[in-house]
């Protein structure tokens, strides 16, 4: 039987239809909702990333504020920016576009976010947040494939989820969020990466197999169990072409799979907008 598809489309168009009304509300009620970006750098992917992000951030009735800087932008500039996004009364959610050219600590600036507008989920407060379950912002990727599995029915409670990477913008963020205690989480969740060498001892006994590594084609059917559901995550970009970690043969094994294309990708920017939206209804209500 083909593995069932687990489209990320659907997921987001859910999540757009849910932000909408909320955003005319606080348009209504006076308050700003703005997406505050902040690109370094002339990359022509990470620059049309942007302008999608622009795009969608209007056709959703939100201001969009960009600031681009140049290639030579010095860390102080950037630094700058960060912070006038951060002022901005319009602007209730700020986003430096990854990657940043090779003088500029990215970490560093995100550092710089307000970690109450930041709508990556990467600053360190919104990571302790997670690890403590307290209400803040999520990182867009693992917030995205939870409501991927939900979306599609694929319970998660109580199952066991392999997830392999180890980053702090995908696989570690995931692990604190399926271990959490809530109908669409509560996993038995086993994390490993490449100080595991036997790494695919673990992946073949899971129900839910997560790939966050960013090495194209690293799962293969044979890192599967047949029947399982498989997610992949981590993906590396050559330019705009987006080279996933899980190579299509698997879904001649798995019971679901994402697609190579529109699977996780469009969650991500549909979490971006909800953290946005969230962020924005905080600020309104006069905090964080
Ligand atoms: N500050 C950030 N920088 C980067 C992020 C991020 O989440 N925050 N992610 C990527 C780039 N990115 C968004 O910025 C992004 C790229 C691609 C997609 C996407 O949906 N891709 C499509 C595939 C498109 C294609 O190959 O034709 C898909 O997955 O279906 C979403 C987000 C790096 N920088």
């Amino acid at each position: 039987m083909p593995a069932q598809l687990l489209s990320g489309r659907p997921v987001a168009d859910a999540v757009f239809a849910e932000i909408r009304p909320r955003i005319a509300a606080l348009r209504e009620a006076g308050h700003p909702v703005g997406l505050g970006t902040l690109l370094v750098g002339s990359d022509d992917a990470s620059a049309g990333y942007i302008r999608m992000k622009i795009d969608k951030a209007e056709e959703l009735g939100m201001t969009a504020p960009h600031i681009h800087l140049g290639d030579d932008a010095s860390q102080a500039e950037v630094e700058d920016a960060v912070r006038a996004l951060n002022e901005d009364p319009e602007v209730t959610g700020v986003l430096v576009q990854h990657p940043t050219p090779p003088q500029i600590d990215f970490e560093a600036a995100m550092l710089r976010v307000d970690p109450d507008k930041d709508v990556d989920g990467l600053h360190p407060v919104n990571m302790g947040r997670l690890a403590l379950g307290m209400p803040g912002m999520v990182a867009c990727t693992p917030a995205g494939i939870e409501r991927l599995l939900a979306h599609h029915g694929i319970e998660v409670s109580g199952r066991d989820v392999c997830i392999l990477g180890r980053g702090t913008t995908l696989g570690r963020p995931l692990a604190l969020l399926l271990s959490q205690k809530r109908p669409t989480a509560n996993a038995a969740v086993t994390v490993v990466h490449t100080g595991v060498p036997d790494w695919a001892e673990h992946t073949r006994r899971a129900d839910i197999v997560i790939a966050a590594v960013g090495v194209p084609g690293i799962v293969r059917p044979e890192h599967v169990r047949p029947g399982a559901v498989v997610v992949s995550g981590g993906v590396r970009y050559a330019g705009r072409r987006l080279l996933p970690d899980v190579d299509e043969s698997v879904a001649e094994v798995a019971g679901a799979i994402t697609p190579r294309i529109g699977g996780v990708g469009p969650t991500t920017i549909a979490m971006l907008f909800k953290n946005c939206v969230d962020a924005a209804e905080r600020l309104a209500a006069g905090g964080a």
